[in-house]
């Protein structure tokens, strides 16, 4: 009979041949072994978990100093590489007509994997994505550029509330309930009413807040969440993050619409824009399966998540610049004037300097800042030497795109003027807010509807910073999004004055 001893013998040199075979076909047998890059990389995940968990955040800053050392290719994790290239953005961000998949390991951090943005495989992945184009193209967004305006005209109210009461604002809350406000009332045609609602807008955005900052250990480790998932609700609402439980009263909300919205036959909605639901059942192109009640709340979840944070901050950051350059503002206001008082988005789109105000508040919002990985299953893609293998996980991140001294001279510098002429024109195949290709982000027409509008309207407050100042706003950890300091409360200010305007 075996012994003890001899049993847990067998096992330690099972484990050791286990850990050699995988030290020798990552370093020496894989496919990547030929991109430079640091070994330890090549060899443990762990790498990767020390600058994203440990040092919280910090691996995209990483990632850019390995580029000083090894070079503009990379190999970052034993399966995946980073090319630091503008020239190669179109490469891996194709457009749709190449084979692009998500990769599998980062959709995690999602937690809706049946919505579009979850989707890894290419071909579903258009199916879904053209079942909603439609629904988000410029003439829609236009059709219901009222309805945003209206909610911007809200947004005013507040600034006016605290017009000359000395009391501080918290932009940043603020940019987070209209955000929220709009994409729900365009997406189901109803709205959160956040703006109206301060407080829960606040609770909202702050449980949002620490909710991202867990997705790097679900990344990593994603059997907690699968756990937790397990456990019954009585129990898991005790250990969930409240973010999460906002979550899933959000999705209970809209599953009870599309309930009904899948046993209407009538179309109740008839006359008024129907919500994205009618469009999704009614689409003749998507299968059955592709109209299930749960798949259509992971459509709408990802909505709200996607059009509420990025928005928010983007408005936030472009308005925090423009109220630190009283001289920007004055240009800004100068522009203003040329349109009528009641600006449309479509009048507004045509002014230069606004333009490039939204243009570079995106730019230093970073859009999403994780590693968006493209694999292009069935093409060896070529980098000068350097020939990466078919499904093999590639990112450019926009921090590094961003701050490309080549490009944009003096990165962390706020300057529209770089948006403006010729030069300006030909820098837009470089703005990755949005992403490129045939995954970039659907809501782009929405945002800048949203963008144009408010940043027109807020622009005739005379407002003051308060408690705030760069490090609330500049990106220093990625959380998929751009998080500034740790302990940041935001975009703070008084508001001083309402100019006139004429
Ligand atoms: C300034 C605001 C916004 C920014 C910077 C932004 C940025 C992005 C980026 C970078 C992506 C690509 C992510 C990836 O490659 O995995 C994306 C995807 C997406 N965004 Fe946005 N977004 C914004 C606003 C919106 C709005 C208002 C909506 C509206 C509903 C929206 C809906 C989506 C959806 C559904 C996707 C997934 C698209 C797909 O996979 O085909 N976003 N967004």
């Amino acid at each position: 009979m075996l012994s003890w001893t001899s049993i847990l013998f067998s096992l330690s040199t099972l484990q050791l041949a286990y850990i050699i075979y995988g030290v020798i076909s990552r370093v020496f047998l894989s496919p990547l072994r030929k991109i430079p890059g640091p070994k330890l990389a090549a060899l443990t995940s762990y790498y990767e978990f020390y600058f994203d968990a440990i040092q919280p955040g910090r691996f995209v800053w990483k990632i850019k100093d390995l580029h000083e050392e090894y070079g503009p290719i990379v190999r970052i994790t034993p399966w995946e590489i980073h090319v630091n290239d503008v020239e190669f953005l179109d490469d891996i961000y194709a457009p749709s007509f190449r084979r692009r998949e998500k990769y599998a390991y980062q959709t995690r951090t999602l937690p809706v994997p049946l919505s579009v943005g979850g989707t890894i495989q290419h071909e579903l992945h258009r199916k879904r994505r053209e079942a909603l184009n439609p629904f988000f193209s410029k003439k829609s967004v236009q059709s219901l550029g009222p309805m945003i305006a209206r909610k911007a005209e809200l947004l005013c109210k507040r600034l006016d509330d605290h017009l000359n009461s000395q009391i501080p604002i918290n932009l940043s809350e603020v940019y987070f309930a209209f955000a929220n406000d709009v994409v729900s009332q365009y997406s189901f045609g109803h709205d959160n009413d956040l703006l109206r609602d301060p407080i829960r807008a606040a609770s909202l955005r702050a449980n949002l807040s620490e909710l991202l900052l867990g997705v790097k250990i679900n990344q990593h480790f994603p059997w907690i969440v699968e756990t937790l998932e397990l456990l019954p609700m009585a129990l898991a609402k005790h250990i969930m993050p409240p973010g999460v439980l906002d979550m899933k009263a959000f999705s209970a909300r809209i599953s009870e619409d599309i309930e009904q919205v899948l046993h209407d036959s009538n179309d109740v909605k008839r006359g008024k824009r129907r919500s994205i639901f009618y469009e999704l059942r009614d689409n003749p192109n998507l299968p059955p399966s592709e109209k299930s009640s749960l798949r259509l709340e992971h459509e709408g979840t990802l909505l709200v998540m996607a059009g509420t944070e990025s928005t928010a901050k983007s408005l936030a950051t472009t308005h925090f610049h423009l109220i630190s350059n009283p001289p920007m503002m004055a240009k800004l206001r100068a522009e203003l004037r040329t349109v009528h008082e009641d600006f449309s988005w479509t009048e507004l789109e045509n002014l230069p300097y606004l333009s490039a105000c939204i243009a570079e508040g995106n730019r230093l919002s970073f859009g999403v800042t994780a590693r968006v990985c493209r694999i292009a299953p069935d093409e060896a893609l070529q980098y000068k030497d350097y020939t990466i293998p078919p499904g093999t996980p590639v990112s450019m991140t926009s921090l590094c795109a961003h701050t490309d001294e080549t490009i944009f001279p003096d990165p962390w510098t706020f300057n529209p003027d770089r948006w403006l002429g010729q030069e300006g024109v030909a820098r837009r195949k470089y703005q990755m807010a949005f992403n490129k290709g045939g995954r970039n982000c659907i809501g782009i027409n929405l945002a800048h509807a949203e963008m144009f509008l408010v940043i027109a309207a807020v622009a005739r407050y005379d407002m003051e910073l308060f408690e705030t100042d760069v490090s609330d706003v500049e990106f220093r950890h990625d959380y998929q999004v751009a998080y500034p300091k740790l302990d940041s409360k935001g975009v703070k200010a008084i508001v001083k004055g309402k100019p006139a305007m004429a």
